[in-house]
């Protein structure tokens, strides 16, 4: 039996939930593309939300964008495992790709706020692996944020204004990584990601490998 090979079935290892919070514009969206698109075992959980479409979204692919009784309706329903308001416009995650996800022992992974990472630690502490990117300094976030030219400038002074606020629940998570340079932080996301994965290895799959390897009698 080859670990490597059982590592990547499907059921042979408890999957995670990985959560990527920083302030907006630090790089979260941009980390989180290069590494799905790296990584066919991570799927992106796509929150549902109250806020406007940017140019460039895709509704379903960046976020279900639904209006504000479409959001009542599905709390009523129990359809989020976690839900919170973020600048002034409500964010959710959906229920049933997570329950999926997990069921065939897949990882997936949230681009969330501190909030949304508080109310999944109860129900899914053992699945969930936290992670906040921070930015290299204040001047470089704003221009990061102007850079990706999807917002007015209300919405910039606004979105800095909440960066110290966001960046003030660093201590909640268990990795933090300053996002400078891009490649870099990736390598780093994807050996938190490897190491968690190994340890969540099924412990019947290891007896099994152990056996083969020494025999039954130790
Ligand atoms: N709690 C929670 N936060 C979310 C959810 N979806 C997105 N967010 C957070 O909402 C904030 C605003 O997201 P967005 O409007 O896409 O702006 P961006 O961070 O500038 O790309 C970010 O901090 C996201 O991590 C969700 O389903 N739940
Ligand atoms: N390490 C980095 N160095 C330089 N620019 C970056 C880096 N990471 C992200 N960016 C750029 O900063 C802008 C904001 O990134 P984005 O991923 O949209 O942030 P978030 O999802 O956290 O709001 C984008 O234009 C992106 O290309």
């Amino acid at each position: 039996m080859d670990l490597v090979d059982a590592d990547q079935s499907t059921r042979r290892r408890r999957g995670l939930l990985i959560v990527l919070s920083s302030p907006s514009g630090a790089g979260k969206t941009t980390i989180s593309r290069m590494l799905l698109e790296s990584d066919p075992e991570i799927s992106m959980s796509v929150s549902a939300t109250t806020r406007p479409m940017r140019p460039g979204e895709v509704d379903g692919v960046d976020y279900h964008f639904v209006d504000d009784a479409q959001f009542d309706q599905m709390i009523a329903a129990g359809e989020f495992v976690e839900w919170a308001p973020v600048f002034g416009y409500r964010y959710g995650t959906p229920k049933n790709p997570v329950k999926a996800s997990l069921k065939k022992g897949r990882d997936i992974l949230f681009d969330i706020d501190w909030q949304g990472a508080r109310q999944l630690e109860p129900d899914f502490g053992e699945h969930l692996v936290t992670i906040f990117l921070l930015p290299p300094s204040l001047t470089e976030l704003e221009r990061r944020l102007r850079a990706r030219s999807t917002d007015s400038e209300q919405v910039i002074a606004d979105r800095m204004r909440r960066a110290a606020d966001e960046i003030s629940h660093w201590a909640e998570y268990e990795y933090v990584l300053v996002n400078d340079d891009m490649d870099a932080c990736l390598r780093k996301v994807r050996a938190i990601v490897t190491a968690e994965r190994s340890k969540r290895t099924s412990q019947i799959e290891l007896n099994a490998f152990v056996r083969d390897l020494i025999g039954p009698q130790h």
